[in-house]
């Protein structure tokens, strides 16, 4: 009998501060001017917290919806989670494979083919040769780019790229999936099929982390929310209840905008 560890997903605490460099105020007026300004006056460096002591837990059979006016934090969440930056503070405790669909066309060599970029992206995504050797030709078929398997990458549209990208991260089915808005990867005709394969990883998946700002997306394929506001988590719960605390504090942040806009305009 084989024991299998349940999925699960636990952030303690986490907070990230990231260097903000700032230029100060400067006025053009010549060409001269803006390269002694730009030489002489280097921008000063300051730390910004842009994840503020952020702890939630994801069980298997979680999608969590990751919700939050522009600048939230939502993106820099998501990046932590996937382990590209590395918290300031607080912990990740997980179990079971990840996979992020995160910037999916970034991160190829331009100089290596079309083949040599399944293989390197497939290495970075932790599968074995003989997996890779196997998933060639279905990766290249999803992407419909089997006749520029010896192409160099650079020599692609950005809509291939995209297509390549999204059919090497959607190729194996993960327990763990972290990704922002379904992707628009290429042509409506790819849009459609890359639409399905989605849906049947989502479904595939013990634990889906979503950051969208689409509410029809959001009700149709999570059961919880998590609501960020400046870096914290304002709200978590079950995600209809979330979407209506999100909903309030947006009517309460458009009237108080429109009360500064009348008390400053007069
Ligand atoms: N590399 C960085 N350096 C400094 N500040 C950053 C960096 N990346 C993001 N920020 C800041 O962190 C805050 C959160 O950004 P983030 O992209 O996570 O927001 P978001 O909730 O995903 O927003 P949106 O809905 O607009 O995508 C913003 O104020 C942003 O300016």
């Amino acid at each position: 009998m084989t024991t299998m560890t349940a999925a699960h997903l636990a952030a303690y605490n986490l907070t990230l501060d990231l260097p903000l460099f700032l230029q100060g105020e400067r006025t053009a007026t010549s060409w001269f001017s803006t390269l002694v300004g730009a030489a002489f006056d280097p921008p000063k460096r300051e730390f910004r917290r842009v994840l503020d002591g952020i702890t939630f837990r994801v069980e298997e059979g979680d999608r969590i919806g990751i919700v939050g006016r522009n600048g939230a934090g939502k993106s820099t969440l998501l990046r932590v989670l996937t382990g590209a930056y590395q918290p300031t503070q607080g912990w990740i405790e997980e179990s079971g494979t990840k996979q992020a669909l995160l910037n999916i066309s970034l991160g190829f060599n331009g100089e290596a083919t079309v083949r040599e970029n399944i293989f390197l992206r497939g290495t970075a995504m932790g599968l074995r040769t003989a997996q890779l050797r196997d998933l060639m030709e279905p990766v290249m078929e999803f992407a419909e780019l089997r006749e520029k398997a010896n192409h160099r990458l650079k020599t692609l549209s950005s809509g291939q790229r995209m297509r390549l990208g999204f059919s090497i991260a959607t190729a194996i089915q993960h327990d763990i999936m972290v990704m922002d808005e379904w992707i628009g990867a290429g042509d409506a005709g790819f849009i459609k099929k890359a639409r399905e394969r989605m849906r049947s990883r989502v479904n595939g998946a013990k634990i889906v982390i979503l950051a969208s700002h689409n509410f029809g997306l959001m009700k149709d394929v999570c059961n919880k929310g998590l609501l960020l506001e400046r870096g914290k988590v304002m709200h978590a719960g079950p995600i209809l209840e979330t979407l209506k605390v999100y909903e309030d504090l947006l009517k309460t942040t458009a009237a108080s905008n429109v009360e500064d806009a009348e008390a400053g305009g007069g």
